[in-house]
C-alpha cells in the first residue's frame, strides 16, 4: 500500500494530544485549507528486530480494514501519511469522552437510555460481523460519544482488529485483560463471537464466567436487562448470543409497549 509521504503538517495543523492506541498517539488536527478539524493518529512502526512499535503488516490491516467500513457508528479514515518512523491516519475527530464515563456519570439512568447506547454500539458491530471483521479490542476507552453533548456513539482503534471469516482459525493473546473473552485466555480460536463477550462484559466486572448479579447495582435492573448480559457472558462462544440475536432481543427490541414500560420504569444504578 502507498502512502502520502509529504509532510503531513503541510496541509494540517496538529494540535494536543487527545489519546492513545496500540503504539500511537492521537493528536487534534485542523485542515489548513477548509479549518475543519479531524484527529491524527500517529502509529510507531517496528523498526528492526525490536518489539517497540507496530508491525507495517499490522498497521496496513487497520488501515485496510478501517477502508471497507463506512457507518455511522464506526470511525471514518479520511487520508494516510507515512515516514521513516511513523504512519500517519487522518481520522474523524471522535471527542465527545467515553461513552461509560458518560454513563457512570449520570446519577441514575433509565434503560430507555442505556438500551440506545448499546443499539448504537450493536449497529456498528453488525456492520463489522456481516463483513466478517472482528474489533477484538471493545472496552469502554474504545466506545465514544462524536462530541461533547453528543449522544452519537463511534467505535473506535482497530488496531487490533482482524477479518476472520466464519471457517477461519485466529488464534492471539491480546486485547485487554479485563474484557477479553474466554477464548482470548485460553488461546482458542477468536471470532466475532470475541466481541459479544466484550460487550456484555463492558457493563460488568466479572470476576469469572460464574459471575453474580451484585444486588446492590442491578436491584432495579429489570429482568430484561439481565437476561440480556446472561447470553452474551458464556464461556462457549457457539452459544454465546450473536449481534442478530442481540439485535431482536426484547431489551433492544421492545416486542410490545409493555416491555418499553418496563424498562422505563426501571433505573440502572450507577453508583460506585
Ligand atoms: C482518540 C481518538 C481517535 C480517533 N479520533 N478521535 C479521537
Amino acid at each position: 500500500m502507498e502512502f502520502k509521504k509529504e509532510p503531513v503538517d503541510l496541509k494540517y495543523e496538529l494540535g494536543d494530544d487527545i489519546g492513545k492506541g496500540h503504539f500511537a498517539t492521537v493528536k487534534r488536527c485542523r485542515e489548513r485549507a477548509t479549518g475543519a478539524e479531524y484527529a491524527a493518529k500517529f502509529i510507531r512502526k517496528r523498526r528492526g528486530g525490536g518489539r517497540r512499535g507496530a508491525k507495517l503488516e499490522d498497521i496496513e490491516k487497520e488501515i485496510e480494514i478501517l477502508g471497507e467500513t463506512s457507518h455511522r457508528n464506526i470511525i471514518n479514515l479520511y487520508d494516510v501519511y507515512e515516514t521513516n518512523r511513523e504512519v500517519i491516519l487522518i481520522l474523524e475527530l471522535v471527542d465527545g469522552g467515553e461513552l461509560f464515563e458518560y454513563l457512570s456519570a449520570k446519577d441514575k439512568l433509565c434503560e430507555e437510555e442505556a438500551s440506545s447506547f448499546i443499539k448504537q454500539i450493536l449497529d456498528g458491530l453488525e456492520h463489522l460481523h456481516s463483513r466478517y471483521i472482528a474489533h477484538l479490542d471493545l472496552k469502554p476507552e474504545n466506545i465514544l460519544l462524536q462530541e461533547k453533548g453528543s449522544t452519537a456513539v463511534k467505535l473506535i482503534d482497530f488496531g487490533l482488529s482482524r477479518k476472520i471469516g466464519p471457517k477461519e482459525e485466529h488464534r492471539a493473546l491480546m486485547g485487554t485483560a479485563e474484557f477479553v473473552a474466554p477464548e482470548v485466555v485460553s488461546f482458542e480460536p477468536l471470532s466475532v463471537a470475541s466481541d459479544m463477550w466484550s460487550i456484555g462484559e463492558t457493563y460488568h466486572n466479572v470476576t469469572a464466567v460464574n459471575y453474580q448479579f451484585d444486588d446492590e447495582y442491578f436491584s432495579s435492573t429489570s429482568e430484561l436487562a439481565k437476561d440480556f448480559i446472561r447470553k452474551l457472558l458464556v464461556k462457549d462462544q457457539r452459544k454465546r448470543a450473536t449481534i442478530c440475536e442481540c439485535q431482536n432481543h426484547p431489551w433492544i427490541k421492545p416486542k410490545e409497549k409493555r416491555q418499553k414500560d418496563l424498562r422505563r420504569s426501571s433505573v440502572i444504578n450507577t453508583e460506585h
